[in-house]
């Protein structure tokens, strides 16, 4: 199967800044893909030449099989982008605002189901300006969903949103990888890409410097793991490659544990690894 994404030995650079230095991915159809970094790492400006709205300096990309550089009308309506603030049409409502998106396309959503779906159903009938910061931020995403795209790129989507608001977010995100869509997602919270992303990318100086799954990415599945507990001689933790060894062990010689945990590396313990080594 030919993939959704394809990108080899992608190089993009303003002046002397190499803001996408050598980057290789490959998405399949239907996986959600996280990019993360920190500020500058080049995730805006890969993701930017995905949509087809940055020229490239070399590489190879197909996005959907066909060149995001050259690519023309029909391909730009099969992909859903998620822009930071899509509208500032600020005297429409938000429901002429989705019905006015989905003219652009062929096929779009049903307009009222989008607008539910992003839990923007109260405000259908209120004036974009009259929102609060998190309802833009929804009315963004239903502006790119209204398409019926294959693929959704989401440029730090959730940034403003409380904690239910990103919750109900996910589970639209969730929803739409449960439907066959692809989604190409960029973000700064671990703990979404962990919640959302099947596999992960993190770049760093317009590298990649890891792949993989949430739970296996640098290694961490393989990492010592930290086994603390307390006993009659006080706190203890140990570092150890077999935990349920140590455990065993300290059960056979009678040892009285409370408040037992074994702990792996965090996310965000990896993460911060990798953009340190890469720094
Ligand atoms: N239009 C531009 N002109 C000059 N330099 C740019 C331009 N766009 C990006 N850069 C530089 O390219 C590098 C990568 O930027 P990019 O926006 O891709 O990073 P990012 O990973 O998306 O960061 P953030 O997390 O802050 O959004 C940075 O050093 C940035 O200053």
């Amino acid at each position: 199967m030919t993939p959704t994404i394809s990108v080899r030995g992608l190089r993009k650079s303003y002046r002397d800044v190499h803001a996408v230095d050598g980057v290789n991915l490959t998405i399949d159809q239907g996986e959600v893909f996280a990019l993360l970094g920190p500020n500058g790492a080049g995730k805006t400006t890969t993701v930017e030449i995905l949509e087809g709205h940055r020229r490239r300096d070399a590489g190879e990309v197909a996005v959907l099989g066909d060149d995001p550089g050259t690519a023309g009308r029909v391909w730009r309506s099969r992909i859903g982008i998620v822009l930071q603030t899509a509208t500032d049409a600020a005297e429409l409502t938000v429901a002429e605002t989705v019905r006015h998106f989905a003219t652009y396309y062929p096929n779009p959503s049903n307009v009222d189901d989008v607008i539910d779906a992003c839990g923007l159903t109260e405000k259908a009938g209120s004036r974009i300006r009259s929102l609060s910061g998190g309802q833009r931020r929804r009315l963004d995403v239903a502006l790119g969903i209204v398409g019926n795209p294959e693929l959704v790129f989401l440029d730090e989507p959730t940034t403003g949103f409380d904690p239910e608001a990103r919750r109900q977010f996910w589970a639209l995100v969730e929803k739409l990888a449960a439907d066959g869509t692809t989604i190409l997602l960029t973000t700064h919270y671990l703990d979404e890409a962990e919640a959302l992303a099947g596999r992960l990318a993190v770049i760093a100086r317009g590298r990649i410097v890891a792949e993989g799954k949430p739970s296996t990415l640098g290694g961490r599945a393989s990492a010592d793991a930290v086994v603390s507990w307390t006993d009659e001689t006080g706190p203890h933790e140990v570092d150890t490659a077999d935990p349920q060894r140590v455990i065993a062990d300290l059960s056979a010689r009678g040892v009285v544990m409370s408040g037992l945990r074994v702990s792996r590396p965090t996310l965000e313990e990896i993460y911060l690894d990798l953009i340190g080594d890469a720094a």
